[in-house]
C-alpha cells in the first residue's frame, strides 16, 4: 500500500484518524498543520494573524511538496489544502487521496470546542457556524470529490480506511 493523504473539511477527523491509521499500518504519521507549526515556531492561528491566509496557503503547499515522506506514510492535511494551487493533483500523483465526508451539522458539533485553533471559524456560533460550514463545504467539495477514495466519516475506523484503500480498484 502506498502513502495515504487524508483530506476533508475541518473537523472531519483527519488528524485523529490519521494518527490511528498510521499506528495500525506501522506507517509514519505526518500532520501538515503540525509540521507548519514546528517550522514556523507558532500555531496556525498565530500564523494567520501574523501573516494572513494567503501566506498560510503558500506555506502549507510548500510543506506538502517539500516534506521527504517515505512510501509508508499517512499524511493528514489541513482542510483547505486540496483547494489551492495544484495541491490535489500533486497528492494524487504521489499517493492515494482519501476524502472523509461528513455533513455540516456533524462537522459543527465536532468543531464546537475546537474553534479557537481554527481561525476561519473563530467568531462563528450555533446556526451561523453550520451555515458557514455549509457554504464553505459547497465551495470546496468539487476538490474533495476528486479523491480516489471517498467514505462517509461518521463511523469510520482505521480498519475500514485500510480496507477501502486496499479494495479501491475492485
Ligand atoms: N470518529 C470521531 N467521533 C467523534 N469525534 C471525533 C472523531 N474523530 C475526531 N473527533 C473529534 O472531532 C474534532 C476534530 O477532529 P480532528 O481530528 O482534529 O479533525 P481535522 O483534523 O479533520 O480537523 C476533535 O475534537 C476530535 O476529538
Ligand atoms: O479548512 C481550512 O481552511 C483550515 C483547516 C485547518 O486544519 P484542519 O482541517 O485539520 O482543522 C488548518 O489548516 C487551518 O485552520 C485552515
Ligand atoms: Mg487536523
Amino acid at each position: 500500500m502506498s502513502r495515504i493523504f487524508l483530506i476533508g473539511f475541518m473537523g472531519c477527523g483527519k488528524t485523529t484518524l490519521g494518527r490511528k491509521l498510521a499506528a495500525r499500518l506501522g506507517y509514519t504519521f505526518y500532520d501538515l498543520d503540525h509540521l507548519l507549526e514546528e517550522q514556523a515556531g507558532m500555531s496556525v492561528a498565530e500564523y494567520f494573524s501574523s501573516f494572513g491566509e494567503t501566506a498560510f496557503r503558500l506555506a502549507e503547499a510548500e510543506i506538502l511538496k517539500n516534506t521527504a515522506y517515505g512510501e509508508k506514510a499517512v499524511i493528514s492535511t489541513g482542510g483547505g489544502l486540496p483547494c489551492f494551487f495544484d495541491n490535489m493533483d500533486w497528492m494524487k500523483a504521489h499517493g492515494i487521496t482519501f476524502y472523509i465526508k461528513l455533513s455540516p451539522k456533524i462537522l459543527a458539533s465536532r468543531l464546537a470546542h475546537g474553534k479557537e485553533e481554527r481561525p476561519l471559524l473563530r467568531d462563528k456560533h450555533g446556526d451561523e457556524l453550520i451555515a458557514f460550514i455549509a457554504d464553505k463545504l459547497a465551495e470546496r467539495e468539487s476538490f474533495y470529490e476528486q479523491a480516489q477514495v471517498i467514505a462517509e466519516g461518521l463511523s469510520l475506523t482505521a480498519e475500514k480506511v485500510e480496507e477501502l484503500v486496499l479494495n479501491r480498484n475492485l
